[in-house]
């Protein structure tokens, strides 16, 4: 069931168009992760998803209700932290989870649930002012999640979260979608998107500019393989057929006489497998091999190149 439905939002902030265009849907229980580079209107999005702000065109459904009713089923976590600095951390969740409604016992438990799955128990009743930077962020994200809204709007959610908290952060996101919510979460890190299960929208100049599974979106898209060796880089070493071998197949030479040859293809630890067996004697003098996935900058600048294309 579609709970999240943004059609043909469009928004002008003076000449500035921020949303031209964008759709967007994401159904109960799914995670979807909406990238694109800083100013592509996914925070005017999330303004306008919540109720915050009205768009110029288009309008946005929250299990099919117009969001600006539907206060309290949005469940937003911007950036910038809105926390009250000089309030305690469990007075800032009394207080945003107040507004979404909930009441005494039940407000308790969920602020208590919340503070044990996202390592807030020792912080509760410190200032928020004076929490480290990824405190306030999971503080922040609690106060979203305190109603357990049906929609979930989450903006870099671990962005200075150490890697215990930020695993605890992922399975609260994951638990909430297994219990039905409809996730929009954005990240500029593939492998955060890869762990929660989500599926992708691209948002770029306002609009969604790809929607999909991963597996779709990043189908065909070239990853690369770095081989670093002792000395100059082997002679034998040429791409093998079916690598792209048009100028992406580079040799960089490091201060230390080290040198690393890159190559780029589809299944980069296929490619340097190929590699690898070919080198001969010169393996002796491989130091290294870095395999690198296709990342969402590679994706988001494949779908740029090919929208200019379209556009031409
Ligand atoms: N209140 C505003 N007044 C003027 N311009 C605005 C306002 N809000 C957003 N914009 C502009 O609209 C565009 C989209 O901004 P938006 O914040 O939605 O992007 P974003 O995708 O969330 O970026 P980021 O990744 O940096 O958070 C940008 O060019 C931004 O400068």
């Amino acid at each position: 069931m579609t709970m999240l439905e943004a059609t043909g939002l469009r928004k002008r902030f003076g000449a500035v168009t921020a949303l031209d265009g964008f759709d967007l849907a994401v159904t109960a229980g799914e995670i979807c992760g909406l990238i694109g580079h800083n100013g592509a209107g996914k925070t005017t999005f999330a303004r306008i998803a919540s109720g915050l702000d009205r768009p110029d065109a288009g309008r946005v459904l929250i299990g099919g209700a117009d969001a600006r009713t539907a206060r309290g089923r949005v469940g937003w976590a911007p950036q910038e932290t809105a926390l009250y600095p000089t309030a305690t951390v469990r007075e800032n969740m009394r207080l945003f989870g107040g507004l979404a409604g909930l009441r005494r016992r039940r407000l308790r438990a969920e602020i208590d649930e919340l503070a044990d799955a996202l390592g807030l128990r020792e912080v509760l009743d410190r200032p928020a002012g004076r929490l480290s930077g990824g405190q306030q962020r999971r503080a922040q994200t609690a106060t979203a999640l305190l109603n357990r809204p049906p929609v979930l709007l989450l903006d870099e959610p671990t962005v200075g979260a150490d890697p215990d908290t930020r695993l605890d952060l992922l399975a609260v996101v994951r638990a909430r979608a297994a219990e039905g919510a409809a996730v929009c979460y954005t990240t500029h890190y593939l492998p955060e998107l890869v762990e929660l299960d989500a599926t992708l929208a691209v948002a770029a100049a306002g609009r969604v500019i790809a929607r999909g599974s991963r597996a779709a979106l990043l189908a065909g898209l070239p990853g690369r393989a770095v081989l670093r060796f002792d000395g100059p880089p082997p002679a034998a070493l040429t791409p093998a057929p079916g690598e792209h071998s048009d100028g992406e197949h580079s040799d960089g030479e490091h201060s230390d006489g080290e040198h690393s040859v890159v190559v780029t293809a589809e299944r980069p630890a296929e490619a340097a497998a190929r590699v690898l067996a070919g080198l001969g004697p010169d393996a002796a003098r491989l130091r290294g091999v870095d395999i690198a996935e296709p990342t969402l900058d590679d994706l988001y600048r494949h779908l740029a190149t090919r929208e200019a294309r379209s556009a031409a």
